[in-house]
């Protein structure tokens, strides 16, 4: 996929799901295919934790899932794992402020998509000045998908960027279902980001729906 320009990546990032192995109770395959029918725009591959794929077989998942975006033309961003970003020549790279140093992944990514996970707005300038693309501030809410996730912070820190006049494109992430999805972009958010929303629902194509519906309102 060519990389998605930055004048679309608001839009992009709209409906954005984060997924691995251990967070599905349903095959992965069939979670990430349905929650693109129900209409995820951006998806990331986070293999980590316990239980989590490693080596050959963390690869062969990996483009699994990758080849399913593909199939839908949705981007395919790899979570910490910046040589495997490469060789399977991803559509981008997540990092947060625990992994190697943004400006460093940008010098190996060239123009691949550049997340940055950020809790302050100094780290998200930061970000900016070192090439992200995009940040996920985080968490919102409360959450037990990560497990060394940090307090909730709710939305003031989007409030703050944008008060700044910043624009780089932000995604919420952190709890967020439906029912609280909307105060992520009332204060400023281009989109959500979601785990256990999607990959733990009975039903991941219309917990997808729900999402997108509480969002384009
Ligand atoms: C969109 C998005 N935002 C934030 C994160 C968290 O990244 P990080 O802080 O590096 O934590 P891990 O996900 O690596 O455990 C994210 N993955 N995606
Ligand atoms: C990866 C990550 N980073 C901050 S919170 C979080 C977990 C989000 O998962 P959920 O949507 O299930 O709360
Ligand atoms: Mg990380």
């Amino acid at each position: 996929m060519t990389k998605v320009l930055i004048k679309d990546m608001c839009e992009t990032l709209r409906l954005y799901f984060i997924m691995g192995s251990n967070n599905c109770t349903m095959d992965p395959e069939y979670v990430l295919e349905q929650a693109i029918k129900g209409g995820i725009s951006f998806f990331q591959f986070r293999e980590k934790g316990t239980d989590a794929l490693t080596g050959n077989e963390k690869v062969i998942f990996a483009k699994r899932l990758q080849s399913i975006c593909q199939k839908y033309s949705i981007p395919f961003i790899v979570n910490d794992d910046v040589e495997l970003a490469i060789s399977l020549n991803a559509d981008g790279v997540h990092i947060g402020q625990g992994d190697e140093s943004a400006d460093e992944v940008r010098r190996k990514i060239g123009d691949k998509i550049l997340g940055v996970s950020a809790h302050t707005v100094e780290e998200v300038e930061k970000a900016i000045a070192n090439g992200a693309d995009y940040v996920g501030i985080g968490p919102i809410y409360s959450t037990t998908t990560k497990e060394d996730a940090k307090s909730p912070q709710g939305t003031t820190i989007i409030n703050e960027v944008r008060k700044k006049g910043i624009e780089i494109p932000i995604v919420g992430i952190g709890g967020i279902t439906a029912e609280n999805a909307l105060p992520v972009m009332e204060s400023g958010g281009n989109g959500i980001s979601v785990i256990s929303a999607i990959s733990r629902a009975n039903d991941p194509a219309e917990s997808a729906r729900e999402l997108k519906e509480a969002i384009d309102c």
